[in-house]
């Protein structure tokens, strides 16, 4: 069905699902009944590397594992109800957290705190209670906040390893290649684009001077190309004109993410993509999360790449990047100290 890429080298664009040998996972879907829930859970049907997949929301789950249940691949899939979280966590490896209110026109990410907060963290304690070593891929926004509420809420538990939770920034990478691709018509296979900070608006920094066709890419067309990485999903927000944001193409992202993890976890060697983990990188100015290029393994996060050498106007996005992650990352922890 999908196109298998060979094992992956250092920047190289991360496509859906590359895999080198069969493995054992058992992954949950948190929120499987919504827009990104749905296609996400068919993808992850389609991943070899997946063998059980239980989907859990607070409605529509067990009708969503019904249908997907059929797809004749050998994964098993069990639909939870609302009432079944605790079921749905037993023995998973791998938790995939969609869960929570999308955006309408006019509204930021941030805007979305209020409702999405307690939802995760809420999943969250429940995940560190009955699944204390599961690797946590945060999908629901905004993911600069949700994550370090997950972290905090574990750490709460005393069951956080930093190693094991990710803000899944996939989309913003996939965003950068097809867009650049575009531009430069070339194969977005062919220009994968670094995307590091956080994940909304000024706050996601395209590192087009480190991609092969990006780095041509200058003046009023390079300002044009990081506004619209930066603000693709208000792209999508706006034409979806009040039925939500990216869902599907947040599926695909979310998939190629999770296949990567699952790739690391099997052993596979040089498996390094963009994503939002608790990094040394900016601690010394207080920001304890960052996306960077980070190499999965068989404990999750192995190694936070350096950021390789930045561009003047990417120093200067930087310097707008952040003051706000800092502020977001602030806003979740506070949150949690405060439940
Ligand atoms: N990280 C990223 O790049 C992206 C993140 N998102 C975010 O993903 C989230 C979900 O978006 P959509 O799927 O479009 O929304 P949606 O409203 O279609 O689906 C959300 C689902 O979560 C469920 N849910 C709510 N509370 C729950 C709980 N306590 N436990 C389990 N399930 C629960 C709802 O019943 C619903 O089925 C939003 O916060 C959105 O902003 C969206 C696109 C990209
Ligand atoms: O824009 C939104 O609200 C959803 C999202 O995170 C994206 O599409 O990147």
């Amino acid at each position: 069905m999908f196109a298998r890429a060979a094992v992956r080298a250092l920047n190289s664009q991360p496509r859906l699902f590359s895999t080198t040998a069969a493995r054992n996972t058992k992954v949950v879907v948190l929120g499987a009944g919504g827009g990104i829930g749905q296609p996400l859970s068919l993808l992850l049907k389609t991943d070899p590397l997946v063998t059980s997949l239980n989907l859990y929301d607070i409605r529509g789950a067990p009708g969503v594992a019904a249908d997907v249940s059929h797809i004749d691949t050998p994964s098993e899939v069990q639909g939870f109800a609302a009432d079944k979280l605790d079921e749905a966590l037993d023995g998973v490896e791998v938790v995939v957290i969609p869960a929570g209110v999308p955006r309408k026109p006019g509204m930021t990410r941030d805007d979305l705190f209020n409702t999405n907060a307690s939802i995760v963290r809420d999943l969250a304690s429940a995940v560190g209670r009955v699944a204390p070593t599961a690797h946590i891929l945060v999908i629901s926004n905004p993911v600069n906040s949700t994550v370090p509420i997950v972290a905090s809420t574990l750490a709460k538990a005393g069951v956080y390893n930093p190693a094991r939770v990710f803000g899944v920034t996939t989309l913003d990478v996939v965003r950068a290649a097809r867009f650049t691709a575009g531009l430069a018509g070339v194969h977005p296979n062919d220009t994968p684009v670094p995307v590091i900070g956080g994940h909304s608006g000024t706050t996601i920094v395209p590192l087009l001077s480190q991609s092969a066709h990006g780095k041509g890419i200058k003046g009023e067309l390079y300002d044009k190309l990081i506004y619209r990485i930066q603000f693709g999903g208000d792209e999508v927000v706006q034409a979806k004109d009040g039925a939500g944001s990216a869902t599907l193409s947040m599926a695909y992202a979310g998939a190629t993410f999770a296949n990567a993890l699952f790739r690391g976890l099997n052993g596979e060697k040089g498996v390094v993509t963009p994503t939002f983990v608790e990094s040394p990188l900016y601690k010394d100015q207080g920001i304890d999360f960052f996306s960077s290029n980070v190499e999965l393994g068989v404990n999750g996060v192995e190694k936070i790449h350096p950021l390789g050498p930045l561009s003047a106007e990417e120093e200067k996005l930087l310097a707008a990047c952040l003051p706000e992650l800092k502020k977001n990352i602030e806003r979740g922890r506070a949150f949690v100290e405060s439940s």
